[in-house]
C-alpha cells in the first residue's frame, strides 16, 4: 500500500486487493501484479529482527516452492525505521545457503526506504534469475552458462582465431545491444580484464578467458541482465538450453515441393567451412571438422557422411562434399537442417530473421512440369537394382571413386551419394538414392523421385528382369523418367534371361536405349551419365516424348531463349548409342 500510495497508511485493510502496476511505468516494461497474503495463514515477510528467519525460510520454501519449482525468492526484511543496525551481516548466510533467494533487501513501509526499488528486484528476479547462471557458493559462472557462452563466443570469433578483436566485438555489440560501442568503452572493457587477468586479452583482443571473465563481473555487480541479453539473443531460454522457437522456426513446404538452401545460406556455410580450415588445403581434417562442430550438442556428421559426398586423397571432406552434404540435409530433412543452421548462429551472423530464411521452398512439381522449366537446382535419382548389380559401385563412382577406391563396402555404408553436375552451365546437384531391393520394402520415398535409375549387370543373366519387374509395376505409367544402365560393361555381356533384350525394353517402352556403365576404371570413372540424368531429370517432359525423332528437338516446347543453347547440347547430352 505504501508503493501504490507512496505514503504509509495509518490504517491498513486486513488484506489489500490485488494491484496490477502498468508496464509503462516499471523500469523493465512489464506489467507486474501484486498479490496480498494474510499473516495469520502463513508468513510472508519478516520482521527484521526476527531470529528465526532461517526456520522460516525453509517452511517458505517448502510450502511455497515445493522444493523443486524455480519460483525466485526475494528476502525482505520490513521495518527497518525501527532498528539502528543493518541485518544483512546475519541474513547473508542465509541467502547463500538457498539459491532460490535471489536478492535480500532491507526496506520501511513507513518511511518508504527501498520501497520501489524492492519491486523492481521482483522484476529484475523473474525476469534475469541469477539462479541458473551463478553459484554463489562458488563465486563462478555455473557449468551450463560457461557453456553456452563458450559457444556464443565461437560463433563471434567471425575468423576463428580464438581472439575477438574490435570488429567481432563491435559486431558482437551491435547484435546483442543495437548500438555499436563507442571506442574509449571498448579500451575501457579490455583494461578491466587486462587488470585481473593476465590471459584475458591478446593482440588487443578479447581471449574466451577474458569473455568469460567478463560476464563474471557483470554477473557480481548485479548486472546480469546484461548476459541474459547476450543468451536470449543468441536462442537460450531460462534454463539455458536453445529456444525450441529459435531452433525450428516455422517453415511450410507444401506436398511436391522441395526445400533448397539458397545464395545466402551457400554464403553463409562458405564463411563456416572457411573459417575451419586452417591450413587452406579445401578439405576438413577429422580435428577441424570436430572444431566446426563443436557449437552443437552433439555430432551432427557420422562417418557414413564420407562414403555420401566427395572427398579428397586422404578421405576427408572436400569443400564441395561439406556443400554437399548441407544440400542433401536440407532436401531430405529440412527441419533438421533448421537446427543445424541455428546452431552456428545462421540468424545472427548472417542478419537474417530466422534460419528459415535461407530455406528456399521450390514451386510445386506439377507446375514445373506444365511449364516446361524448373528453377530447382536439386534433383533426386532413385537407383533401383537386383542384389550384387553394381548400385553402391554406381553411387560410388558419382563421387569419383572406381572400384579400388570405393569403401569396404559393410564400413559405414551409406544409401545417398550427392554431388554436383553442369547442366547447360549452370551447376545443379544430383542426389542419388539406392534403394533396397526387396520390393516389399518399397515406401513412397522410395518411388518420389525425379529420375529413375534401373540397373541390371550385363554378366549376370538374371539381373534385367528384376528392372523389367521394378518398371512395370512402378513406372509404366508415371511422369518420372527412367533411364535403365548396363552395369558392369568391363565384364563380357551374357544374354538375358528375359522375353526380350533390353534395348528393345527400352524402344518398346519410349526410354532411352541401356546407358554402358564400369566403374572398373583405373582412373575416376566416367561422369556422363550423371549429367545425362540431372538433364533428364531437369527436363522430364522430354524425356518422355519420342526421342528417336530428330524433328522432336523442335517440337518441344522449350522457352525460346533457351532454345538455341538447348536445342544442340541437349540432343547430344541424350544422344542415342
Ligand atoms: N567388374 C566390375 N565389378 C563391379 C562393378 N561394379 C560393381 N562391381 C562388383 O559387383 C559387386 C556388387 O557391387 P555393389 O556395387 O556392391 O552392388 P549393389 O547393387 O550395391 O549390391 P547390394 O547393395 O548388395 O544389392 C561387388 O563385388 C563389386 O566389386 C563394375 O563396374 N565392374
Ligand atoms: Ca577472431
Ligand atoms: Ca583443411
Ligand atoms: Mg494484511
Ligand atoms: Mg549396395
Amino acid at each position: 500500500m505504501s508503493l501504490v500510495s507512496e505514503e504509509f497508511p495509518n490504517v491498513v485493510p486486513y488484506r489489500a486487493e490485488e494491484i496490477t502496476i502498468p508496464a509503462d511505468v516499471t523500469p523493465e516494461r512489464v506489467p507486474t501484479h501484486i498479490v496480498d497474503y494474510s499473516g495469520t495463514s502463513r508468513p510472508r515477510v519478516f520482521h527484521s529482527s526476527d531470529s528465526a528467519v532461517t526456520e522460516k525460510c525453509l517452511y517458505f520454501r517448502k510450502t511455497w516452492c515445493g522444493g523443486a519449482s524455480r519460483v525466485p525468492l526475494i528476502l525482505v526484511g520490513n521495518k527497518s525505521d525501527l532498528v539502528e543496525h543493518s541485518s544483512m551481516e546475519t541474513i547473508l548466510p542465509i541467502m547463500n545457503q538457498y539459491s532460490e533467494i535471489e536478492t535480500c533487501v532491507e526496506c520501511s513501509a513507513k518511511n518508504l526506504k527501498n520501497i520501489s526499488e524492492l519491486f523492481y528486484y521482483a522484476q529484475k528476479a523473474v525476469l534475469h534469475p541469477t539462479g541458473p547462471l551463478y553459484c554463489p557458493e562458488k563465486k563462478d559462472m555455473k557449468p551450463l552458462c560457461v557453456k553456452a557462452l563458450t559457444r556464443i563466443f565461437k560463433v563471434s570469433d567471425l575468423d576463428n582465431d580464438g581472439i575477438l578483436n574490435d570488429n567481432e566485438l563491435n559486431f558482437f555489440q551491435r547484435t546483442c545491444f543495437n548500438t555499436p560501442l563507442e571506442p574509449q568503452a571498448l579500451e575501457d572493457v579490455k583494461n578491466v580484464v587486462r587488470k585481473n587477468l593476465n590471459d584475458g586479452v591478446c593482440d588487443n583482443g578479447l581471449t574466451l578467458k577474458g569473455f568469460l571473465f567478463l560476464h563474471t563481473l557483470f554477473i557480481q555487480r548485479g548486472r546480469h541482465e546484461t548476459t541474459w541479453t547476450v543468451l536470449r539473443r543468441f536462442g537460450y531460454d531460462d534454463d539455458l538450453e536453445l529456444n525450441q522457437d529459435y531452433l525450428f522456426p516455422p517453415l511450410k513446404v507444401p506436398p511436391d515441393c522441395t526445400t533448397e538452401l539458397n545464395h545466402n545460406a551457400y554464403l553463409f556455410l562458405q564463411s563456416i567451412f572457411d573459417k575451419h580450415d586452417k591450413d587452406r588445403d579445401c578439405a576438413l581434417s577429422p580435428e577441424e571438422l570436430r572444431d566446426l562442430f563443436d557449437v552443437f550438442p552433439y555430432m551432427p556428421w557420422g562417418p557414413d557422411v564420407n562414403n555420401t559426398v566427395c572427398t579428397n586423397d586422404q578421405g576427408w571432406i572436400t569443400y564441395q562434399g561439406y556443400l554437399s552434404q548441407w544440400t542433401l540435409t536440407t532436401y531430405l530433412d529440412v527441419q533438421r537442417c533448421l537446427e543445424y543452421l541455428g546452431y552456428l548462429g545462421y540468424s545472427i551472423i548472417a542478419e537474417q530473421e530466422s534460419q528459415a530464411s535461407g530455406i528456399t521452398v521450390t514451386r510445386d512439381k506439377k507446375i514445373d512440369l506444365q511449364k516446361k522449366q524448373t528453377q530447382r537446382s536439386v534433383f533426386r535419382c532413385n537407383v533401383f537394382g537386383d542384389i550384387g548389380c553394381g548400385k553402391s559401385g554406381f553411387l560410388q563412382a558419382f563421387l569419383g571413386r572406381n572400384l579400388m577406391v570405393k569403401q569396404k563396402p559393410e564400413e559405414h555404408r551409406s544409401y545417398y551419394a550427392i554431388s554436383t553436375t553442369y547442366v547447360y552451365g549452370q551447376e545443379k546437384y544430383l542426389l542419388l538414392h539406392e534403394v533396397f531391393p526387396d520390393f516389399d520394402y518399397l515406401s513412397d520415398a522410395d518411388l518420389a523421385c525425379d529420375i529413375v535409375c534401373l540397373v541390371y549387370d550385363v554378366s549376370n543373366p538374371y539381373s534385367f528382369d528384376y528392372c523389367a519387374k521394378v518398371f512395370k509395376q512402378y513406372f509404366t505409367d508415371s511422369k518420372t523418367p527412367c533411364m535403365i544402365i548396363a552395369a558392369k560393361s568391363d565384364l563380357p555381356e551374357i544374354k538375358q534371361m528375359y522375353g526380350c533384350s533390353p534395348l528393345e525394353f527400352c524402344r518398346r517402352h519410349r526410354m532411352p536405349p541401356p546407358q554402358s556403365f564400369t566403374c572398373n576404371t583405373a582412373a575416376a570413372p566416367s561422369r556422363d551419365i550423371y549429367t545425362k540424368l540431372t538433364t533428364m531429370a531437369m527436363y522430364p517432359h522430354v524425356s518422355q516424348a519420342d526421342l528417336t525423332t530428330s524433328t522432336f528437338w523442335l517440337r518441344a516446347s522449350v522457352g525460346a531463349t533457351v532454345f538455341a543453347v538447348l536445342g544442340f547440347t541437349m540432343y547430344r547430352v541424350l544422344q542415342l548409342k
